[in-house]
């Protein structure tokens, strides 16, 4: 069914605004309703795609699933979460793909949260709700970063944590004017179009190993 043109132009403005440099890495995250918070602030802040390392033991289908959308607000639909086998080769692959990944970790070498440049290409990662972010993959990141605390609990929540530094991000971006013209690149813009609009089309699309329609010179898929 074609979607309204508000509809419409509700996808096209969310599209012209997501952030494909900007990202979270979930270490083992293992609460729903905390990967269901974080991802839905990812969507807020413009995130296009998160990733995660799901929690040892816990189910691929709890992970992947249905389990996280009471929380998400139908966020998830919005913001594809990538799963990886471990954090450091998650590290590692972000790494080389052009991100600077900043751990939430207390270390000698940690900073405050606001003094990383988020314009570049950037990836948050962020540990498990009992231990946190490994030494290792603490050691991995480019940059330890924390969010100062003055009470007498030693940690925040993680989604918390993740809302705090993502819009510290947003801040930023907003200052370089990186929300006021599109940062997915056109091709790809488009297909995120029809595939959010039209969502009972495309995976026939992509069975049939077939390009998407394009957008005519009115916004409108031809
Ligand atoms: C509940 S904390 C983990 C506490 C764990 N006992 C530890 O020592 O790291 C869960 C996650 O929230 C984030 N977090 C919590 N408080 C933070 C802070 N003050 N600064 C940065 N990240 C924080 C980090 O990602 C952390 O791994």
């Amino acid at each position: 069914m074609a979607p309204t043109p508000e509809r419409f132009a509700k996808i096209m403005r969310v599209l012209q605004k997501r952030q494909p440099t900007l990202t979270v890495l979930m270490d083992e995250v293992n609460k729903p309703h905390n990967l269901s918070a974080i991802v839905r602030t990812c969507d807020a802040v413009g995130v296009l795609e998160a990733h995660a390392v799901p929690p040892r033991g816990g189910k691929l289908a709890e992970f992947e699933g249905h389990t996280y959308e009471a929380t998400s607000g139908s966020a998830h639909k919005w913001v594809r979460v990538n799963r990886h086998e471990d954090a450091i080769s998650a590290v590692r692959a972000l790494q080389g793909r052009g991100f600077q990944v900043l751990a939430t970790h207390l270390s000698q070498r940690s900073v405050d949260y606001r003094e990383p440049d988020y314009t570049r290409p950037t990836c948050v990662l962020l540990g498990a709700e009992k231990w946190g972010v490994s030494d290792a993959a603490a050691e991995a990141a480019d940059a330890n970063i924390v969010i100062p605390m003055f009470g007498m609990v030693q940690s925040l929540n993680v989604s918390v944590a993740a809302a705090t530094i993502l819009f510290e991000a947003q801040r930023q971006r907003l200052a370089a004017g990186m929300y006021a013209q599109p940062q997915l690149a056109p091709d790809a813009l488009n297909a995120l179009a029809f595939e959010w609009a039209y969502p009972d089309l495309a995976p026939a699309y992509r069975e049939r190993g077939e390009a998407y329609p394009a957008l005519d010179e009115l916004g409108q898929f031809a």
